[in-house]
């Protein structure tokens, strides 16, 4: 792949790359760093292992960039696939920092209050509102009610976890819990949304980076499904990595009041949410992960009388 990364370069900066390293890769994606003899010296490239990926992540990035506390990756330019390159690539700036998902060595206070600037910014984009209403970035018509905007993508999510469950790879209590959760969305999801809120997707630790001496939170990158939705649909994220090493629920709870059915919703986004990526990046479930995620979600319809 790193032979495409220097096509892109080239073929956009008429140059070739001093050095080419990976810098990391996920469900979706695999990430760059392009050292170049020339400005801007620094290039951050994310190959797309599925097309339509590198313009969506375009769109949801410049939003969130112009909304954010904390720095985020400029987009340089984006690259659609062709005979040349197969994958459809994103170029950007290259953000200085460690990832804050790893091993840090830090005190319990010291890690909070970089917990607290990580909340600052989220809630930020949580005040940043569609008076239009839910849905994608550039929507052309916002759904008015957040539950019939949720309620098609829980379906779509459902079916795909269906197409696990009968290719053997999801666990039948697991598929079966979510049918019987799907049926009740309408009591799950019984309080309205009042705000369409600006959401990243995929805040979690993995997704933030930290200044080398540890001082401050150096960048967020990679939202995936950024969105005008329910603000509570990002928390279930802050638990994810090393999050609550930061406080980071925690803190948003302090700040933000959650709603009466905010433990219910949240396993379900999670559960419903985590099934869909295993389905779309081709990637099999990890079976206790999500026979946990259920569990907790059973947990909860039980909790609120629903099953
Ligand atoms: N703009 C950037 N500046 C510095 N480092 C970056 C930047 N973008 C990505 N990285 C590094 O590359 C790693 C992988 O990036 P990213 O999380 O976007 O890819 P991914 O995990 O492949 O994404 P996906 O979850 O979409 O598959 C990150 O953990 C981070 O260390």
């Amino acid at each position: 792949m790193e032979a495409y990364v220097s096509a892109v370069i080239e073929e956009h900066y008429h140059t070739l790359p001093l050095s080419v390293k990976a810098l990391g890769g996920g469900f979706y994606g695999r990430v760059f760093l392009a050292v170049l003899p020339e400005a801007p010296f620094r290039v951050v490239i994310k190959l797309y292992l599925y097309p339509g990926l590198a313009l969506q992540e375009e769109t949801q990035l410049n939003l969130l960039h112009s909304t954010a506390l904390l720095p985020m990756p400029k987009v340089y330019f984006v690259r659609v696939n062709d005979s040349l390159i197969p994958y459809d690539a994103l170029a950007m700036e290259f953000l200085e920092g460690i990832n804050a998902g790893g091993e840090i060595r830090f005190s319990k206070e010291d890690m909070k209050k970089l917990g607290a600037v990580m909340i600052d910014n989220l809630i930020a984009w949580h005040n940043t509102c569609n008076p239009g209403g839910f849905g994608k970035i550039n929507a052309p018509s916002p759904e008015k009610d957040w539950l019939s905007c949720y309620r098609r993508k829980a379906g779509e999510d459902l079916k795909k976890a269906e197409l696990l469950y009968r290719s053997g790879k999801l666990e039948k209590d697991v598929f079966f819990l979510m049918d019987r959760a799907y049926e009740r969305i309408d009591d799950i999801f019984y309080l309205p949304v009042a705000k369409a809120s600006l959401i990243h997707g995929d805040y979690n630790t993995w997704n933030l980076l930290l200044s080398e001496d540890l001082s401050r939170v150096s960048g967020v990158i990679d939202p995936f499904n950024c969105c005008f939705a329910d603000a509570e649909m990002d928390l279930y994220q802050l638990d994810n990595a090393n999050g609550r090493d930061y406080g980071l629920l925690e803190q948003y709870s302090q700040r933000v009041r959650l709603s009466e059915n905010f433990a219910l919703k949240n396993c379900f986004y999670e559960l419903f949410t985590e099934l869909m990526h295993y389905h779309d990046a081709h990637v099999d479930p990890i079976v206790p992960r999500v026979a946990e995620e259920a569990e907790a979600l059973r947990i909860q319809l039980v909790r609120f009388g629903i099953i």
